[in-house]
């Protein structure tokens, strides 16, 4: 199996009119090509920088870093797909073209690039939606046609920022089940920043700690539960004993 991502010693320093913000400071990690890899760390470690960093939105300032045999900070575009938050449809177009977007920003769309963005609404369930605007889906609806318009430039890493943090925990799980599907079906490398420890061990196959700011990795967990999860998976004793694991990096220490 190949490296897509290698990350040596990479440090990111923010310089503000207050100082310098140490974020991210000695990153080495390496992701394989097809891997689902998950970060948790506490609110201000860095995490965001880090994905900033490997879509080419934020510049590293110390060591280097490599994507699919480029060097970060290069003169790179349209290798990663991400997903945020908050979905961040434009209100005017309609899902079929929301999910167009990143090819038709750079050209216009071709019939096979139509087929492809159809294709990726008929695997998350939302066929009979392309014609819609956004408003009229829910917020998990909105969220997977998000997933889809970060994949349909085909790209080889797909980053996705807390994607599911503004969702109800029953949502949230059903869009978990279908996460693991499509990483399962479409064979893409993955990169999943959350809060939720559960979430991380239930889609990753590597969960990454980050230490309180300025972020480094203190553990690098592999979690054996093979490519494909169900929610069944939740009610096991391992799954509750590797979140304890992981939880146990950040409990308050009592003085
Ligand atoms: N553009 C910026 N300029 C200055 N400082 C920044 C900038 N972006 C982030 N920071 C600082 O860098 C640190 C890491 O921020 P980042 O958003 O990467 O953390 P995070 O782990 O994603 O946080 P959260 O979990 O709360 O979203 C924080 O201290 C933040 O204030």
């Amino acid at each position: 199996m190949s490296t897509l991502v290698e990350l040596d010693r990479l440090d990111k320093v923010y310089a503000t009119g207050t100082g310098d913000v140490v974020a991210l400071d000695g990153i080495t990690l390496a992701i394989d090509e097809g891997e689902f890899v998950a970060v948790v760390g506490p609110s201000g470690c860095g995490k965001t920088t880090l994905l900033k960093i490997l879509a080419n939105i934020e510049q590293h300032t110390g060591g280097a870093g490599i994507l699919g045999g480029k060097e970060l900070g290069g003169n790179r575009s349209g290798d990663v797909g991400m997903v945020f938050q908050k979905a961040t449809l434009l209100p005017w177009l309609d899902i079929l073209a929301n999910v167009l977007l990143p090819v038709t920003l750079k050209r216009r769309a071709t019939r096979q690039d139509t087929a492809a963005a159809l294709g990726l609404l008929e695997m998350v369930g939302l066929s009979e939606f392309a014609r819609k605007r956004p408003h009229e889906l829910s917020g998990g609806m909105q969220q997977r046609a998000a997933i889809c318009r970060a994949l349909v430039h085909e790209p080889s890493l797909l980053l996705l920022d807390e994607p599911f943090g503004a969702l109800d925990a029953m949502t949230r799980d059903q869009l978990n089940v279908e996460v693991n599907r499509i990483w399962r079906e479409t064979h893409k490398t993955a990169v999943l920043i959350t809060h939720s420890i559960p979430e991380a061990v239930f889609l990753a196959e590597r969960v990454i700690v980050m230490s309180p700011r300025p972020g480094r990795i203190i553990a690098d967990i592999p979690i054996p539960f093979g490519k494909e999860r169900t929610l069944d998976l939740l009610g096991t004793p391992e799954f509750a004993a590797l979140s304890a694991q992981i939880r146990r990096f950040f409990e308050v220490k009592a003085a």
